[in-house]
C-alpha cells in the first residue's frame, strides 16, 4: 500500500477536478485516498485514487498514471501536475515516456502487482500522441496503428466496452474496430478492466463530423431544401441504420435476451420518472415541461404488449461511429458514462439506441444555429430553424427506414416507446450540458420544449 503521500494527495486535490473526465463535478469532496501505488516503469507510477463526497454518496476510483522525474524542469507545462517531493509530477498518458512506458508493459505480457496485460495479436512499440478533445476517457493513438482508451472512472468488473466489442468481433461482425489488447488490474477486490486497445481506423470519419458538414451545407443555401444540397446526409443516415440495426441483431444472437413485459416496463417508466425528480434539481427551468413529461413516461407504464431486452450500445449518438471506407463502424459500448455500470449491463429495449441516435440528428441541426446564435429572435431566423427540422427529420426517417430494412421492424411503429425514451435521453442531456457544456443547455431545452409542445 501507500505510505506518506500528503503532499502528492495535496496536488491530486487541486488538479483532479480540472480535468474533463472527473465525474464529481459540483459535489462537496470529502476525502482524496491513493489506493495503489504501483511502478511500471523507472518513470510511471501507476496510482488508483479513491475519492469520497461530502454527500456521502457512491465513492468514485480514478485511474490516475503520473510520470515523476526527480530531475530538473523538463516542459510540457500543458500535462504538468505539480512538483512534490519525490520530484515533478506529469500526466503519465500525455507524457511520452509514460505512453511508451505503458505500451511496453502491455507488449511484455508480464503480470506486475495485479495488473495483468492481455493481448490478442503482437504489437509493436510506436510512438504515441493524445486524442484531441478528452472526453470521458484518456484515449492513446500509437503510430497510427492501435488506439488504447484508458478508463478514468474504474468501475469494479468487466468494461462493457470490452466486453461487448469483443462479442461483436468474435461474431465476425465487420461493425466494430478490431480489439487488439486489454489490461486487467483489481479494483475493490475484483478483476476490473483498466485499458482497452483497439485497430485505430485511420480513415474514419466521425459520424458527428460528417453530419455537421451537412447542415452547414444546407444552412449556406437556405433557399433550398434539404433534399436539394449537395450534402445530403440521407443515404448515410439509412446505412448508419442498418449497421445499428446488424449489431442490435448480433448482440440478441450472442448475448442474453429476456422478454421486457408489463411489469418491467412499470420499472422503467418508474426509473425515468425518478432520472427526472434528480434533473430538476439540478436545472430548474425543467419544471415548466414536468408534466408533459410524466404524461409520455405513464404512456410506457401503460404498455401492455411485452418488449425484447436486450444489451444495447447505451450512450448511442453520431460521435460514436466513424465511416470507413466499407461503411459504418460503432465504437464505446460504455454505455452513459455517470451512471453505475451495473445499470448499464442491465437487458433494454433497443428502442433506447434508436432514441440516442435520433435524438443525436436534433443536436447537430439545431448546434449550428446555436453556433450561428440563430437560437435568438432574429430577422430571417425562422427559415432556418424550419430547414434544421426539416434536416432533422429526413435524417431520422432515413435512419429508421435502413433499420427496418435489416431487422423487419420500423421502430417509429412503436411511436410511444421512442418518445418515452428520446424524453428520459433529452432529460439526461439537460443534466450532462449543465454540468460539461452551460453554453449548449438550450439545445436539449429546446428540444424538451418542442418533443413535449405536440401533446
Ligand atoms: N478504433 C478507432 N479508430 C479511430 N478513432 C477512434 C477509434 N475509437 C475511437 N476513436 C476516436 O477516439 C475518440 C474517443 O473515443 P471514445 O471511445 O468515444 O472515448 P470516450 O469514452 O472518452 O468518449 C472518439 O471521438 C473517436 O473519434
Ligand atoms: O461521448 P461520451 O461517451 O463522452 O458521451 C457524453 O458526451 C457526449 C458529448 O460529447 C454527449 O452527447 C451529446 O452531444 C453530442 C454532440 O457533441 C450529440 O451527438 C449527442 O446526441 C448528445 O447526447 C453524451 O450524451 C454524453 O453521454
Amino acid at each position: 500500500m501507500v505510505g506518506d503521500n500528503s503532499d502528492l494527495v495535496a496536488l491530486l486535490v487541486s488538479w483532479l477536478p480540472r480535468q474533463r473526465w472527473f465525474a464529481g463535478k459540483g459535489r462537496a469532496w470529502g476525502s482524496l485516498r491513493i489506493v495503489q501505488n504501483v511502478r511500471l516503469s523507472d518513470l510511471l507510477r501507476h496510482f488508483v485514487i479513491e475519492v469520497r463526497y461530502a454527500d456521502g454518496g457512491p465513492v468514485d476510483h480514478y485511474q490516475v498514471p503520473l510520470v515523476v522525474r526527480p530531475d530538473a524542469p523538463y516542459g510540457h507545462e500543458g500535462f504538468f501536475v505539480g512538483k512534490y517531493a519525490d520530484g515533478l509530477v506529469y500526466d503519465g498518458l500525455h507524457d511520452p515516456d509514460g505512453s511508451a512506458a505503458l505500451l511496453a508493459f502491455i507488449r511484455g505480457e508480464a503480470a506486475r502487482d495485479g495488473f495483468v496485460p492481455y493481448t490478442l495479436e503482437e504489437l509493436e512499440p510506436l510512438p504515441a500522441h493524445v486524442v484531441g478533445a478528452e472526453q470521458s476517457n484518456t484515449s492513446i493513438v500509437y503510430g497510427d496503428a492501435y488506439i488504447l482508451k484508458v478508463f478514468r472512472r474504474l468501475w469494479p468488473g468487466t468494461n462493457p466496452d470490452l466486453e461487448m466489442t469483443r462479442a461483436l468481433a468474435d461474431a465476425g461482425s465487420p461493425r466494430v474496430a478490431r480489439p487488439l489488447s486489454w489490461l486487467d488490474g483489481v479494483v475493490d477486490g475484483q478483476t476490473t478492466t483498466f485499458a482497452f486497445m483497439q485497430e485505430f481506423l485511420r480513415s474514419g470519419t466521425e459520424g458527428w463530423r460528417l453530419a455537421l458538414a451537412s447542415v452547414r451545407d444546407l444552412y449556406a443555401e437556405a433557399d433550398l431544401h434539404a433534399d436539394e444540397v449537395g450534402g445530403d446526409f440521407a443515404a448515410e443516415s439509412e446505412r448508419l441504420g442498418a449497421a445499428t440495426a446488424d449489431v442490435h441483431r448480433i448482440i440478441a444472437e450472442t448475448l442474453p435476451t429476456a422478454v421486457g413485459d408489463a411489469e418491467i416496463l412499470r420499472a422503467e417508466s418508474a426509473q425515468m420518472h425518478s432520472r427526472l425528480d434528480a434533473a430538476i434539481k439540478v436545472v430548474g427551468e425543467l419544471q415548466a415541461f414536468e408534466a408533459q413529461l410524466r404524461a409520455a413516461y405513464d404512456e410506457l407504464a401503460r404498455r401492455a404488449r411485452p418488449v425484447v431486452l436486450q444489451r444495447i450500445h447505451g450512450d448511442y449518438h453520431l460521435g460514436q461511429v466513424l465511416r470507413v471506407d466499407s461503411g459504418w463502424v460503432l465504437f464505446d459500448f460504455e454505455g452513459e458514462p455517470a451512471r453505475p455500470v451495473t445499470e448499464r449491463i442491465t437487458l433494454q429495449p433497443v428502442y433506447r439506441d434508436v432514441a440516442g441516435m435520433l435524438r443525436s440528428f436534433d443536436y447537430a441541426a439545431q448546434s449550428m444555429l446555436l453556433e450561428r446564435s440563430m437560437l435568438l429572435e432574429r430577422e430571417g431566423e425562422s427559415a432556418l430553424r424550419y430547414r434544421a427540422q426539416e434536416w432533422a427529420t429526413r435524417n431520422r426517417d432515413a435512419f429508421c427506414i435502413g433499420y427496418a430494412g435489416v431487422r423487419g421492424h420500423d421502430p417509429r411503429e412503436e411511436a410511444a416507446l421512442l418518445r418515452a425514451f428520446e424524453l428520459d435521453k433529452a432529460v439526461y442531456e439537460v443534466v450532462y450540458e449543465a454540468r460539461h457544456r452551460p453554453s449548449w443547455l438550450p439545445i436539449p431545452l429546446g428540444s424538451v420544449e418542442r418533443l413535449t409542445s405536440t401533446d
